[in-house]
């Protein structure tokens, strides 16, 4: 387990530019299952899941070609269905959470996807029903080893269908176009998840030959076609880490540069920062946050009633970005509370920042108080062990405003998720060792 040593207290300077995006390159990678022609891309963040994922691609048969850094291209023309019952696959395939995506493409033009019970962060109840409803409305038999925790769906021939999903599921939504755009007639699906990653790639579909409509909206309809071919794509940046940057220089009252964040794409990501009193301040597509010297005060409702901070999904606030907001609350001027409505374990690492001297009270597993310190008094370094990924750049950020030399262990989490990030913090002038 590796660790990193954070000596905190400094203040950093400079600009950053945002990788590529992790969630959406999930996506994107999953679609080159799609055609057998072949597929180019580019900005692709190198972090363990999405190395992870390139790797069982390779393993399906799919040819990988490293273009330059974050450019490939892909072409699955000879994909190796067998791989997929192999003990490889099934030790494999449950390193990442995005590998449930390679189900609804490898449905579509195979006609039968198998995947064990995918990974990814520990954080709740990560249930998969809406991606395996969606296959069956299309006419895919279901089936489920339990011993292995095994799923697989298989069909002759999918045909579009009307489909109302039970929750606008981020990676259901993207498996169920993924066989949609290849099944017969039109599909249909009402609560859609819509994020800019999901539009993202049913653009990519599009330019591929598949026929979309409602991109950006819940309601996507879908003409099947019979087959698709290649393209080129480019992930956005990543929206998470573009809102762990902006905390970051809040909480230690830095100014940042954080480059080409593509601000359209950012939804209520400035706006939940700004409710804290933060200073996002757009210039082209930078943000720039200036030093907070003067401290952050977080606003109240209009009727004057307690600032509350929740996920919802999108155009709501992502549920990613809420360890990093309370973390940057501790140093806020007044009170908020943090609802955490969609997963039920994702706020237990408050008490290493309680350890730590922040005042916070967890009222239940959803939600968090947090009375703000106003910089009167600085967090105290400590060691730690960090729960998933964004609780481990929360605690990070912790660290690297505190008092002292703090530890972070098992930061593969980190690097699960974040590009070369002590590297890209010392750039900054932040004092990060990396431990193997
Ligand atoms: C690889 C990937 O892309 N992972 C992201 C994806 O995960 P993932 O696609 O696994 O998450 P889902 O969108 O399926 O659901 C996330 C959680 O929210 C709950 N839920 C979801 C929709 C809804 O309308 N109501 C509701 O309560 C689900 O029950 C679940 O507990 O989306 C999540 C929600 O943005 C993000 O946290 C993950 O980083
Ligand atoms: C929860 C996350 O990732 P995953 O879905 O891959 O576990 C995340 O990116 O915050």
């Amino acid at each position: 387990m590796g660790s990193f040593t954070i000596e905190g207290g400094h203040s950093l300077s400079g600009s950053i530019t945002p990788q590529g995006a992790k969630n959406e390159a999930l996506q994107i990678l999953c679609a080159v299952l799609l055609t057998a022609e072949p597929v180019e891309i580019s900005n692709i963040p190198d972090i363990v899941d999405v190395n992870k994922l390139i790797a069982l691609l390779g393993s399906l048969g799919v040819k990988v070609e490293n273009l330059g850094p974050g450019q490939y291209r892909f072409q699955a023309d000879q994909v190796d269905l067998d791989y997929l019952q192999s003990d490889d696959f099934k030790r494999d395939g449950r390193g990442l959470r995005g590998s449930i995506m390679l189900v609804g493409p490898l449905l579509g033009r195979f006609g039968r996807g198998y995947i064990p019970k995918p990974g990814g962060d520990k954080i709740g109840r990560r249930r998969l029903d809406t991606h395996f409803e969606g296959f069956i409305k299309l006419g895919a038999r279901f089936r489920y080893n339990r011993e292995e925790y095994f799923y697989g769906v298989e069909a002759e021939k999918l045909t579009g269908t009307y489909m109302l999903l039970d929750e606008a599921s981020v990676t259901g939504t993207a498996n169920i176009v993924m066989a949609a755009v290849l099944a017969e007639g039109e599909t249909t699906i009402y609560n859609a998840a819509c994020e800019p990653y999901l539009q993202q790639l049913c653009k990519m579909l599009v330019r591929m030959g598949a026929k979309i409509e409602g991109i950006g909206s819940n309601l996507l309809k879908i003409q099947g076609v019979s087959s698709l071919n290649g393209t080129t794509h480019r992930m956005l940046p990543d929206m998470i880490e573009i809102g762990s940057w902006i905390g970051l220089a809040a909480m230690t009252r830095s100014e940042l540069r954080i480059k080409d964040v593509s601000w359209n794409d950012l939804g209520q990501i400035p706006n939940a920062f700004q409710r804290l009193g933060i200073q996002v301040n757009r210039e082209n597509d930078d943000i720039l946050i200036p030093a907070h010297t003067d401290g952050y005060a977080i606003q109240n409702f209009i009727d004057g009633s307690i600032m509350t901070i929740a996920d919802a999904p999108w155009p709501g606030l992502t549920p990613d970005l809420l360890s990093i907001i309370l973390v940057v609350a501790i140093q806020s001027r007044g009170e908020v509370v943090i609802h955490q409505k969609m997963f039920e374990s994702r706020l237990f690492f408050v008490d290493k920042l309680i350890d730590m001297g922040a005042k916070i009270i967890l009222c239940d597993p959803h939600r968090a108080t947090v009375i703000g310190h106003d910089f009167q008094s600085q967090l105290k370094a400590t060691n730690m062990t960090s729960p998933d990924i964004r609780a481990g750049v929360s605690l990070l950020i912790a660290a690297l405003s505190a008092k002292g030399t703090s530890t972070i262990h098992n930061i593969e989490q980190i690097d699960r998720g974040y590009e070369r990030i002590d590297e890209r913090l010392r750039n900054i002038g932040a004092m990060i060792t990396r431990n193997a």
